[in-house]
């Protein structure tokens, strides 16, 4: 063995020794603090402070589909299920719900493409150009209420695919035709107009009856809209939603629509709360992370005279009836 020389091991001692320490030590704190900055900086807690649910949403999903698929890429898939209705049934609720679940993606605006002719004569392409980017396992979910009601919008979304899974939500028909007025009621105030009170537009001014002229209740005689989807969709190819009871209880109406979609149960009501503030389901994503619908839905609505309430209760009655031969369910409300 060869024996170093003293002034060696004095310099390997004086110099080298405590360089060494030093780089431990700097190497030691290095991995600390960025293993420290890992747990802060988890990609959720980031979104957290700025961007939004949306954004909180994408990277959630992002993060879950490169655990158990692999990360593949995503790219714009045209809808695979479209909410086609009705308007002031739950129609955003849902979507928004729905956008919770790993295996959906949803388009955050209302498309108007089948039913606007400008819009639908920019061709399947503009609109798949407009549908949030997805993985091949996932589902895209669009939701335009006027779908519903539009003449034109059964047979072009069969032209754009036989097979897509539409999902219809339906309020009591005289609650949605008030919620309707109220929509529009707050929409005018907001432009300082004005408009007549529920009981002056909902009946005739002469002869008292129910106003057919009017639009809100034109909406609510669910059956002569469904009719015209069920002329051209299997009825099992249509999933029919209890609006009210989707305000009750979500979780619910929610699993016969993953059951509808071929997709995990997967919302249940530890991402669904009740706020009692608002007094609605809201959102949860995470211990910080807690959303409710904006101030547009579940306004209040205004106090209206009984008996008109009464008389629209009646005259829904046999409309009710053919609604619940033609798709074979039945509603708490007749
Ligand atoms: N969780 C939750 N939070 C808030 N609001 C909820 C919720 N679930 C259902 N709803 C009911 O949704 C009604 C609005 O329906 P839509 O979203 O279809 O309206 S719209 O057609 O898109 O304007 C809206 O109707 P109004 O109460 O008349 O405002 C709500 O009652």
């Amino acid at each position: 063995m060869k024996i170093l020389p003293v002034r060696k091991v004095r310099l390997w001692t004086s110099t080298c020794l405590p360089l060494c320490f030093f780089f431990y030590i700097a190497v030691y704190c290095n991995s600390a603090i960025w293993s420290s900055l890992s747990i802060n900086t988890h990609p959720l807690d980031n979104i957290l402070t700025g961007s939004g649910f949306r954004k909180l949403l994408e990277e959630r999903s992002r993060l879950s589909s490169n655990v158990s698929h692999g990360g593949g890429g995503k790219s714009r898939r045209l809808p695979s299920c479209i909410i086609i209705g009705v308007r002031k049934c739950g129609t955003r609720a849902l979507l928004e719900f729905l956008s919770l679940h790993p295996d959906i993606v949803t388009a955050d605006e209302e498309m108007h493409f089948f039913n606007n002719d400008d819009r639908y004569r920019q061709g399947l392409e503009w609109y798949r150009q407009r549908m949030p980017p997805s993985r091949s396992h996932q589902i895209t979910i669009e939701k335009t209420p006027g779908y519903f009601i539009s003449s034109m919008a059964p047979s072009r979304v069969h032209r754009m695919n036989s097979s897509v899974k539409l999902i219809v939500l339906l309020r009591h028909p005289t609650v949605r035709t008030v919620s309707d007025y109220t929509q529009i009621y707050f929409n005018k105030l907001g432009k300082n107009e004005s408009l007549d009170a529920f009981e002056d537009l909902v009946l005739d001014r002469e002869s008292k009856a129910v106003n057919l002229r009017y639009k809100a209740v034109q909406i609510s005689i669910y059956h002569h809209y469904f009719r015209r989807w069920l002329d051209i969709f299997p009825r099992q190819q249509i999933h029919v939603v209890d609006g009210d009871h989707l305000i009750l209880d979500p979780v619910s109406e929610i699993r016969s629509i993953e059951d509808f979609l071929g997709v995990p149960h997967h919302i249940d009501y530890s991402i669904l709360y009740f706020n009692s503030t608002r007094g609605f389901y809201c959102m949860r994503l995470n211990a910080t992370y807690e959303r409710c619908l904006g101030a547009s839905k579940g306004r209040k609505h205004p106090d209206i005279d009984q008996t008109v309430i009464r008389k629209l209760n009646r005259f829904f009655v046999p409309h009710n009836k053919q609604l619940f031969n033609m798709l074979h369910v039945q509603f708490p409300w007749t």
